[in-house]
């Protein structure tokens, strides 16, 4: 076996983090052939319950965990890290406006930011999942200057599947026969999934579908608010789905797309599709060589144009919020 490769995980011992961690050690993350070193991130009122979570993860014996580090210092976390999932975040509370919010995750993700900057490894890679998760990837990406911007990233790979999920379900497709699904914009309400290149079987989706009032008045609100149809069904937040998401997009990353398909990510934006260059938005992207490429060239009707502006201003709007805080 090759030499672990240091993975952190912050939030550790939230929802998402009990079902993330046993995924990632298991090898399903980087592989059966990939050794890895867990390195747990907590605010220090959590760590006890991340040492029950690791004598837990010890019990499992997986072949391919190396062994399991406890923090609550970010810099010692993010000490020589190869994969970063930032997962702990401040969540909206009762009485919390949009600014108190983005403010509290300030405090969180500038000083992971630059504790990635100080000592992660030159082949670090980030995925935010704490939301609002493209806003908190910006804030640690502009602290972190010595690291390539393109390797901060923010999930909707958890929207994306939704929307194939979706898909397959009302064509009846399995769905591996579903292709070019992309999710443009925010991780928020106002995302946009978008079927028009999408195919199922081969054959354009919206064919198959038929149906333009089921796309706009039926798929598109589900998908963009399914986050909240969770919360009301569970009484929770998505964990393992968004702990499933996360492990989708890092072996997506790492491992590369398949040829014909691509996924959705949020990156940093290079300006393709009018997108404001240096905003961390979801674009349909593939992986190749370990690299995301955002997909070229794809036509843009004017419907879509309207719904990927509206998201592309709300992300606008929240790093408008950040910068007058100081945190961009
Ligand atoms: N991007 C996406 O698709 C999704 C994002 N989320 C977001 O993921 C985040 C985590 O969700 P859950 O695990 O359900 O929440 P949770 O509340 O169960 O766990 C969060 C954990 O983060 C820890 N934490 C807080 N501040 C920290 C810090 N500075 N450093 C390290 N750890 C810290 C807390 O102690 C807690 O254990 C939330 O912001 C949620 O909204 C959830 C689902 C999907
Ligand atoms: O909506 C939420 O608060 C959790 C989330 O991000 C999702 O499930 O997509």
């Amino acid at each position: 076996m090759s030499q672990p490769v240091h993975v952190t995980v912050t939030g550790a011992a939230g929802q998402i983090g009990y079902a993330l961690l046993f995924r990632i050690a298991s090898g399903q993350m980087l592989g059966a052939d990939t050794p890895v070193r867990l390195r747990l991130l907590e605010i220090p009122q959590a760590v006890k319950a991340a040492e029950g979570t690791a004598m837990e993860l010890d019990d499992c014996a997986f072949p391919t965990l190396d062994g399991v580090d406890i923090f609550d210092d970010a810099r010692a976390a993010f000490d020589g890290t190869n994969v970063a999932l930032l997962v702990g975040a401040r969540p909206r509370t009762a009485g919390m406006e949009r600014g108190d919010l983005l403010s509290a995750n300030g405090g969180i993700f500038k000083p992971q930011g630059e504790a990635i900057n100080a000592g992660a490894a030159d082949d670090v890679r980030v995925l935010v999942v704490g939301n609002p998760a493209n806003t908190n990837a910006l804030i640690a990406q502009q602290h972190a200057p010595d690291v390539p911007a393109d390797r901060f990233t923010a999930m909707t790979r958890l929207d994306h599947n939704r929307a194939v999920s979706q898909l397959a379900t009302r064509t009846g497709a399995r769905v591996a026969d579903i292709a070019r699904v992309t999710i443009w914009g925010n991780h928020s309400a106002t995302q946009y999934p978008d079927l028009s290149h999408a195919t199922v079987g081969g054959r354009p989706a919206l064919e198959v579908v038929a149906d333009d009032a089921w796309v706009t008045g039926t798929f598109i609100p589900t998908v963009a608010k399914r986050g909240a149809a969770i919360i009301e069904a569970r009484g929770a937040s998505s964990a393992a789905s968004a702990a499933n998401a996360a492990i989708d997009h890092v072996r997506s990353w790492v491992h590369g797309t398949p040829a014909g398909d691509w996924t959705s990510a949020g990156v940093v934006s290079d300006g393709s599709y009018g997108v404001p260059e240096g905003l961390i938005s979801s674009f349909p992207v593939t992986s190749e060589g370990g690299a995301w490429r955002i997909v070229q060239g794809l036509e843009v009707d004017g419907s879509s144009r309207a719904r990927i502006d509206a998201s592309v201003a709300e992300l606008v709007e929240e790093r408008d919020a950040v910068r007058v805080l100081g945190l961009v």
